[in-house]
């Protein structure tokens, strides 16, 4: 059965931080992504982990991304996702991995996936989204078995990775069989009210509209997600489906006064966002 994906969600999962911590407590976060075309993806994605309070934040893309990366976002760090020793040592020492966006889908693309899946360990979280969920689809590639796994494909993305073709999507427990088959904890399946599988339930989230419909949204829900996890560790689940709520709860309160809304807004808002919450305001 499919329930709503409720606002108290976020009242469980942001908490206040405790006094004795430091930024090693909020996780470290890698983003994989950004190819000359997309690079913008991946900025906005980045600038939605910062904003969403992970502790550490690096970046591993292509070369010409580095100064626009560091004049939006200067608290990321950057790695040349061409130097493979730099690349492989920022997937082992990070908690959370964000594979995709803006990646493109060409040869060094498909072999960038390949590594990634190989190298991620049972305690790090996987988050693969945008173009190496469509590498991932034409190459036949698996999800990691011992890896916590968060995808979170939109509706063309999901056909092709499922084989379920658009007009089918609907039926829910279809998607929840291809989320087994495909071995994916949680599956966020994009779309005008969201639904999000896991092994208990499913949940849809009710909020959010067409001011959303913009290119980079995507992007910047799964740096939002990114960052919940590697900050709020005690329930991946939640945190994801907080992620998923207070994304287009910003959304809807800026669509007030904004006909489209950016999604780097939302990225940016949300500290202010997150703080509200647990102020109970
Ligand atoms: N500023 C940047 O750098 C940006 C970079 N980006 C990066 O670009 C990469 C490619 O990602 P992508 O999503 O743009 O392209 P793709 O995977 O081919 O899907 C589009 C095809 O699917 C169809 N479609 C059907 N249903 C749909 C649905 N519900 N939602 C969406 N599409 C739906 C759709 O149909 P149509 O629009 O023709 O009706 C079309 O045929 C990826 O890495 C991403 O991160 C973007 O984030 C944008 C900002
Ligand atoms: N009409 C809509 N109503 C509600 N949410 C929408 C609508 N259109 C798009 N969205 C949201 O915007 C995001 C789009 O994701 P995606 O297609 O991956 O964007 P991109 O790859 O351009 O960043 C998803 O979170 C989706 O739910
Ligand atoms: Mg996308």
């Amino acid at each position: 059965m499919i329930s709503e994906l409720k606002s108290e969600i976020l009242h469980e999962v942001i908490v206040r931080r405790p006094d004795d911590s430091h930024k090693g407590t909020f996780g470290r976060v890698l983003l994989i992504g950004g190819n000359i075309q997309y690079g913008g993806a991946i900025l906005m994605a980045a600038g939605a982990v910062v904003g969403a309070g992970a502790g550490l934040t690096t970046v591993a893309t292509d070369l010409i991304n580095l100064a626009p990366l560091h004049t939006r976002t200067p608290e990321a760090m950057f790695v040349d996702w061409r130097n493979n020793a730099d690349l492989m040592t920022a997937i082992a020492n990070n908690d959370v991995i964000l594979l995709g966006p803006g990646m493109g889908t060409d040869g060094f693309a498909v072999q960038l996936v390949q590594q990634v899946l190989q190298a991620v360990t049972e305690n790090q979280i996987l988050i693969v989204d945008g173009s190496a969920l469509t590498i991932m689809a034409e190459q036949n590639m698996t999800f990691p078995r011992d890896t916590f796994t968060i995808v979170t494909p939109h509706q063309m993305e999901w056909a092709r990775l499922s084989g379920v073709q658009l007009n089918y999507q609907a039926e829910h427990q279809l998607n929840e069989v291809q989320r087994q088959i495909l071995n994916i904890d949680v599956l966020v399946l994009k779309q005008h009210h969201t639904i999000i599988y896991t092994k208990d339930d499913q949940k849809q989230l009710q909020i959010g509209g067409a001011y959303q419909a913009t290119g980079g949204m995507g992007d910047v829900l799964a740096g939002t997600i990114a960052g919940f996890t590697a900050q709020f560790k005690a329930n991946p689940t939640k945190a994801v489906q907080a992620a998923v709520y207070a994304h287009s709860a910003i959304a809807e309160e800026m669509a007030g006064h904004s006909y489209v809304v950016k999604p780097s807004f939302i990225a940016d808002f949300l500290p202010n966002y997150m703080a509200r919450i647990q102020s109970n305001l």
